[in-house]
């Protein structure tokens, strides 16, 4: 289903997805292949997704360069370091991407931590794009999560970070999901990208994905849905558990 900016794809199971979420990384990397693709990945779930994708493409990975959507502080050998979710699958199976990581300093306070990263964002930009005195930035791909309660990234459903208006990346210390201290990209940052990605699998996702998908649902508020109101071009890629509630609309 394709609306303006917004493109829904489901498929039978994993596998399918998986697979599509390669293609679509490898041809909108493609598009910008005289430049590095400057990526952005997400934790939570989807990382393992990410992971498996990635050995799917085929690309001169020394001119990636990736950076987290969001990230939780805490040691970058922590169980629930978004990092170390994907250090574990690409140290043995891609290290040349791993090393091209943008990571967060998790050992400074939240707000130097958040601070920090956006600085690296901003000389990322500069060198790698040509770009700087950016007001937002213009990062090729976000591959994004979604929680059950409709958060992506680290924004939260109400969360005052939602109004955030002048920062790339903000810094969180009540998170509602733990661990409660992370790092955000904010909504105007995501925004500005050139594609946001969602590959959502289970049927754990279908009621949220329900809400945000079909009209009338009541989640215009929820940040997911904002994300995409939006964005400049938003994909979804979705197993059919996932996309269970939705057969009525699609
Ligand atoms: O806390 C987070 O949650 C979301 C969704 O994660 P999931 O495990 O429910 O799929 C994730 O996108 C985000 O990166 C992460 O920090």
């Amino acid at each position: 289903m394709s609306a303006k900016n917004r493109q829904v794809c489901i498929f039978a199971d994993e596998v399918e997805v998986i697979n599509y979420l390669a293609s679509t990384i490898q041809q909108s990397a493609n598009e910008v292949l005289q430049e590095p693709a400057v990526c952005f990945f997400i934790g939570g779930s989807a990382a393992k997704l990410v992971c498996e994708a990635v050995t799917k493409i085929q690309s001169d990975w020394s001119r990636w360069r990736v950076a987290f959507c969001d990230e939780r502080l805490v040691p970058s050998t922590h169980e629930e370091s978004t990092y170390a979710a994907y250090a574990k699958y690409l140290q043995n199976s891609n290290p040349t991407l791993l090393n091209n990581f943008i990571k967060v300093d998790t050992s400074l306070p939240v707000d130097e931590a958040a601070r920090d990263y956006e600085q690296k964002l901003h000389s990322l930009m500069s060198s790698e794009k040509g770009c700087s005195d950016l007001k937002w930035p213009h990062f090729d791909i976000l591959v994004l999560g979604v929680g059950e309660d409709g958060h992506t990234a680290s924004l939260f459903p109400s969360h005052p970070l939602l109004d955030e208006a002048s920062k790339w990346v903000a810094p969180i210390s009540d998170s509602p999901k733990p661990p409660p201290s992370r790092v955000t990209l904010t909504l105007p940052a995501i925004w500005a990208a050139g594609k946001c990605i969602f590959p959502v699998i289970g049927g754990g996702k279908a009621d949220i994905l329900k809400r945000i998908l079909c009209p009338g649902d009541g989640g215009e508020n929820l940040p997911v849905h904002r994300v995409m109101q939006s964005s400049k071009n938003t994909l979804w890629i979705l197993d059919s558990k996932s996309a269970e509630k939705l057969e009525e609309f699609f």
